[in-house]
């Protein structure tokens, strides 16, 4: 569904660059539900408003479904986010307007977009768990369920792909966990695509593939060890932490580099040049031998 390769995105204003990307790599199959995490500035968002088509690439290969978002001209642009994307930030309830109906809400963009479908924006709202809710006017539902009905609307052009930006960063920790659980049923029932960007590795942690992004390179993958054992988990005593659900890996890119985390560079005092040996098993850095090099 998504691949990208060696993708940048640089940002210029007067005489100022910031290399937001800086050759990223990432593929996401079709039906997949993933994780992006990050430190704040890491080029989370770019990368997701670059997949939404609010956003162009500066260089390298991205490409959703059939589209290619480097070439892609603007008129197309129009098209792919009207027929492929959906879109969740994390105040998305400021766009919907108070004084229409959760129904109304979500019929609006069906109007905009020519065509309202009265069956499936009801179907929307019993998705996102409004059925009964759905003829209560915005401003009388709370903001966890202002959400639910932003997700809903998300979904109304029928998207492949839905793009979620810290969709749970001004809700509960209980109402997290049941967008979350949204997230989940409409991935499993409907097979959209769904990338979250998120700052909280509890909420990460819910999806069985997780990708860090640090300085604009995908750096480190986490992937679910045993992604059946989420209902156990749940019914469980034991609530196990991300690093026991999760394994592990690195990201290498196409010509093998890779990035090592800085808190390792720093623990060795490693700064600029590492001696690295193969001893048929292992690869093992260190700091370089010779001590004018360190
Ligand atoms: N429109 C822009 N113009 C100039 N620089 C930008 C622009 N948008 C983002 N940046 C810069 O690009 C880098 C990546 O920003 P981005 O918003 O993608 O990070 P992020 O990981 O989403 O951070 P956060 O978690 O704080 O939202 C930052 O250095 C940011 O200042």
């Amino acid at each position: 569904m998504i691949h990208c390769e060696g993708l940048v995105k640089i940002f210029k204003s007067d005489n100022v660059e910031v290399v937001a990307l800086q050759g990223l790599n990432l593929s996401v199959g079709a039906g997949e539900m993933m994780a992006i995490i990050g430190n704040s500035g890491s080029g989370k968002s770019t990368f997701l408003n670059i997949l939404g088509g609010l956003d162009r690439p500066s260089a390298g290969q991205v490409r959703v479904g059939e589209w290619d978002l480097l070439k892609i001209e603007d008129k197309q642009l129009v098209e792919y986010k009207r027929k492929t994307v959906g879109f969740i930030w994390q105040n998305n309830a400021r766009n919907l307007l108070p004084y229409l109906t959760a129904l109304e809400n979500i019929e609006m963009p069906m109007m905009l977009n020519g065509k309202v479908d009265r069956g499936y924006a009801k179907q929307l709202l019993e998705w996102v768990g409004l059925k009964d809710r759905m003829h209560n006017k915005l401003q009388q539902l709370s903001g966890g369920e202002q959400q639910r009905v932003a997700i809903g609307i998300s979904l109304c052009n029928h998207p492949s792909l839905l793009l979620a930006d810290e969709p749970t960063g001004s809700v509960d920790s209980q109402t997290s966990d049941m967008i979350m659980d949204i997230f989940r049923k409409l991935n499993k029932e409907i097979g959209v695509t769904i990338v979250i960007v998120t700052h909280d590795m509890e909420l990460a942690g819910k999806v069985d593939r997780v990708v860090a992004i640090r300085d604009g390179l995908t750096s480190t993958e986490f992937i679910k060890r045993n992604p059946n054992l989420e209902e156990l988990g749940r019914l469980s005593e034991h609530k196990s932490t991300f690093e026991e659900e999760h394994e592990e890996y690195v990201v290498l890119d196409r010509v093998g580099r890779l990035q090592v985390p800085k808190a390792y560079l720093d623990a060795l005092q490693i700064n600029g040049k590492a001696s690295m040996e193969f001893d048929g098993e292992k690869i093992v850095i260190r700091p370089p031998k010779n001590e004018k090099l360190a």
